[in-house]
């Protein structure tokens, strides 16, 4: 029997972790403003209420107690949109006694919840079965799952259709969905919040149209967007028909709404695509976008958004008033300035060049240009007096002893202690421009250009650095823009300048080699056993590999910076530091 149009929206929301008024207020915004235009059901992401992954603030009883009572509150306030459900993730404690079963907890338990909100109440809850705790997922350590709880699969009824709700993870698995089919769903709602790396959202994509031609029903995917510390959300929600084709595609890296609905008969659902809304008013899209129809970024479009983003939300959620970094007229340095403007504006990006001895012409008289190019604010301060009143200081130890890495390192701290400086009186925050095969092979300095606040590159490796660099380029010039990225940044051969006519190849093997053992043995897993047989010189195997084992120390004080791979120095990389294994 052919049933009227079921017009839904899947809030593309970017939570501020932690700000559950702020939260609440602005999906309750988003609610009625798809509600005004028509749609009935609204799903918003995964733990949308309070931020995906609030990590131990879920041990705390008052935090669990906070999040139920504003997901009450937020029912109570939409009391005046009537046929209106909103579908939102939640952490949802339960009680102590009886909760559990066959587990003693120490600690209060939760469930991952999905609440149903209509007619000014809390109609249901859904506990996510799957709970994910492998890569930057530790979801174990905070909730019980619905199968465990002997919880079953929970079902909305709207406009005369059933739709099964399934969080994330459970989507990923085959009984969550095929309990929901059987409890009666004629399609299926999932909430997420599924951290962004290099091609993830074709995967998550043809993950999903696995579980839809597999039960046979369209899909709804609500996806969050944003920054959290070191995860990006990429957005790009979409909906899938019972074949697994994507009917409906949000934009990724832009909050929103994407409008949808559902003809054809109970049986036989069939969704089509009504509007992308951007949430920032007067925001312009691609007309596909705009139809919520939106085409995918390409390979690098996609890892500058994740970029931009991350450095947005981390600089703008934390309330820093803008950024500093140094700026030496290298790529790594030039290519974090052209991100940050891009994120935070030219007006809040300061960028200093502080030249030593060393440094080349060719390296201000390239800051300079770049910092012009953007509209930066720049400035320069000569880092020679410093470096010579440290010499003097510490000229009784030195003295008969010859140059080294020493002195080498005092320069970058001078810069380090310059740039924190300048932060401690502005408010601004310092970016560090350490790239991920530098972070990997200790090619950088404790307290020198290591310190900062926040380490934007840090997951990119360095081929990908110039890859970025041209993509960038190449873009402002189809644009008819200036390119950010003065050419010979681009082009020179890569140095520290830290002692006369230093190439970072002397050391190093060269970057294409670096970076493909790394990608290989860090992000892979492979075994040096693997490498070799790869075909990867030994001598360049052992000293990378050993570099990485050696360095553990340095990157546990690094600061935190953007997961772009699937293996990033971060959560998902926990390897002791005095260790004598090597394999
Ligand atoms: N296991 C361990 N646990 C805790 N601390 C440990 C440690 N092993 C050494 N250390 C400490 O760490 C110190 C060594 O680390 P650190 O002081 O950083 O210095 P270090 O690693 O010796 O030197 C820095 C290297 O990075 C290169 N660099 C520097 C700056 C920028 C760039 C670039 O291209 O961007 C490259 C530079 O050419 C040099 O090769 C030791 O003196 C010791 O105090
Ligand atoms: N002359 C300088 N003025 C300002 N900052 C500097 C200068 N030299 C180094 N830095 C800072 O220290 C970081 C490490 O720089 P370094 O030149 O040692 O190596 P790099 O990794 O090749 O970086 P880059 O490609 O940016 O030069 C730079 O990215 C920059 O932030
Ligand atoms: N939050 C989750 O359950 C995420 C897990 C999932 N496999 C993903 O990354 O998409």
């Amino acid at each position: 029997m052919s049933l009227p149009s079921l017009a839904f929206a899947l809030l593309q929301f970017n939570p501020v972790l932690g700000d559950l008024a702020g939260n609440a207020r602005r999906l309750e915004a988003a609610a009625r403003a798809a509600h005004a235009r028509g749609a009935t059901v609204v799903l918003a992401p995964e733990l949308a209420l309070c931020g995906y992954p609030p990590e131990d603030l879920l041990l705390r009883p008052a935090f669990l107690a906070a999040c139920a009572s504003t997901v009450q509150a937020l029912a109570a306030a939409l009391a005046d949109c009537p046929g209106l459900s909103l579908i939102l993730g939640h952490p949802q404690p339960l009680d102590r006694a009886g909760a559990v079963r066959g587990r003693s907890l120490q600690r209060q338990p939760a469930i991952n919840a999905a609440a149903v909100l209509a007619g000014g109440r809390v109609q249901a809850l859904y506990a996510k079965r799957e709970l994910p705790n492998y890569q930057v997922f530790d979801e174990r350590r905070y909730f019980v799952g619905g199968r465990e709880l002997g919880l079953g699969p929970v079902l909305v009824e709207a406009g005369g259709r059933r739709l099964g709700l399934l969080i994330c993870e459970d989507a990923w698995f085959d009984e969550p969905a095929e309990a929901a089919k059987a409890a009666g769903a004629q399609a299926l709602l999932v909430l997420n919040a599924s951290p962004y790396h290099r091609g993830k959202s074709a995967e998550r994509e043809a993950r999903m149209a696995e579980r839809a031609r597999a039960v046979g029903l369209p899909l709804a995917y609500a996806h969050g967007v944003g920054g959290q510390d070191e995860m990006v959300f990429d957005g790009a929600s979409f909906v899938l028909d019972a074949a697994g084709t994507v009917q409906a595609r949000a934009p990724a890296f832009v909050e929103g709404t994407l409008h949808a609905a559902i003809d054809g008969p109970a049986d036989a659902p069939q969704p089509r695509p009504l509007a992308f809304v951007p949430a920032e008013a007067g925001a312009t899209l691609p007309p596909e976008a705009a139809a919520g129809r939106a085409t995918l970024p390409g390979e690098e479009a996609e890892v500058w958004a994740a970029l931009v983003t991350g450095v947005r939300d981390y600089v703008g959620k934390n309330g820093f008033p803008g950024a500093i970094l140094g700026l030496s007229g290298g790529i790594d340095s030039a290519l974090v300035l052209a991100i940050a403007v891009e994120a935070l504006g030219a007006d809040r990006v300061r960028a200093v060049m502080m030249p030593s001895p060393y440094t080349a012409d060719i390296s201000w008289l390239d800051a300079r240009d770049m910092a012009e190019r953007l509209g930066v604010q720049y400035d320069e301060i000569a880092i020679a007096p410093a470096m010579a009143r440290f010499r003097e200081a510490l000229a009784f130890d030195f003295a008969g002893k010859p140059e080294d890495a020493t002195e080498e390192n005092l320069q970058a701290r001078i810069r380090g202690t310059l740039l924190m400086a300048l932060s401690n009186k502005s408010g601004r925050i310092v970016l560090t421009t350490g790239n991920k095969s530098e972070m990997a092979t200790g090619y950088c300095t404790l307290y020198g250009d290591m310190a900062g606040g926040f380490a934007v590159i840090k997951d990119v490796a360095k081929t990908l650095v110039w890859r970025l660099a041209r993509w960038r380029n190449a873009e402002a010039a189809a644009r008819g823009e200036i390119e950010p990225i003065p050419e010979r940044i681009i082009v020179r051969p890569p140095s520290a300048e830290l002692r006369p006519d230093q190439c970072d190849q002397d050391s190093l093997p060269p970057y294409e080699v670096l970076d493909a053992i790394l990608a290989r043995y860090m992000e892979d897993d492979a075994s040096i056993e693997q490498l070799l047989a790869e075909g990867y010189a030994p001598a360049d195997v052992e000293r990378v590999t050993r570099l990485i084992q050696l360095n553990e120390y340095k990157r546990r004080q690094a600061p935190i910076g953007i997961r772009i791979t699937h293996r990033a120095f971060g959560r998902d990389w926990r390897y002791p530091i005095t260790s004598k294994f090597r394999a």
